[in-house]
């Protein structure tokens, strides 16, 4: 995410908030200034805010987490120069595009969304928020993938067909039907393998 942003040219990274990390701490020449409770103090320099985590359901919980402590505080959004984005294409807020994907034509992509290197979303297709399409993943044309869903590695989602939310589609699948929400399927033609919960890791 650090190499999209650096790349867009359109914003400057002050810092990076991770509770994880030891304050002062470098990553790639960028200081850990603290967990999101930095933003706290709205004397800092921040005009902006994007959740750069890989985990669907915790970006989800870090995201709201930072809209408690400063509700007016804008995420930005990250598309690699890379990275083709089509006329009528519309990218939400906090959603990240890295080097080498596809989105095109009137495709949706909704808030805090990750298409990783070289993903793609087809013309006309509905992404929701907190998705994340791994890299090579694709759909085609007028494709849907409801919230929180992961698609995962190489995995494709042909034409006109709906992936419902908090779904895992596994790694090199071919996606022929709908999918229910809170479902891992893999498989090709994908098959509903089990059921998730909202949260369940997947990574
Ligand atoms: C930048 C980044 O790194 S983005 C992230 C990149 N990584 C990914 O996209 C990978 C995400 N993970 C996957 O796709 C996994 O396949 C999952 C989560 C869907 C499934 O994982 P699990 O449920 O833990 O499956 P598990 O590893 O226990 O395997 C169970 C069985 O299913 C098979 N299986 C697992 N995944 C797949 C798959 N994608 N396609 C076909 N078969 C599979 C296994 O071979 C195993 O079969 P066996 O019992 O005959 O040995």
């Amino acid at each position: 995410m650090i190499d999209t942003i650096e790349r867009q040219g359109a914003y400057e990274i002050i810092g990076l908030l991770d509770g994880g990390k030891p304050v002062g701490e470098q990553v790639y020449g960028y200081r850990v200034l603290g967990d999101e409770t930095w933003l706290a103090d709205r004397n800092n320099q921040a005009g902006g805010a994007i959740a750069a985590i890989g985990d669907n359901w915790t970006r989800g919980l870090v995201v709201r987490g930072i809209s408690r402590i400063r509700p007016e505080l804008p995420f930005v959004t990250a598309v690699h120069p890379a990275a083709s984005v089509a006329r009528g294409a519309r990218i939400g807020a906090g959603s990240v595009v890295m080097a080498g994907s596809v989105v095109g034509s009137d495709a949706e992509i909704g808030e805090h969304a990750i298409l990783y290197a070289g993903s793609c979303i087809e013309h006309d297709s509905r992404i929701g928020s907190f998705v994340s399409l791994a890299p090579k993943a694709a759909t085609g044309g007028n494709a849907a993938i409801g919230d929180y869903t992961a698609v995962a590695i190489g995995a494709s989602i042909i034409h006109g067909v709906a992936v419902g939310e908090h779904c895992v589609i596994g790694a090199g699948s071919t996606v022929v039907r709908n999918i229910a929400s809170h479902t891992v399927a893999y498989g090709t033609p994908a098959r509903a393998v089990r059921s998730r919960t909202s949260g369940e890791r997947y990574l």
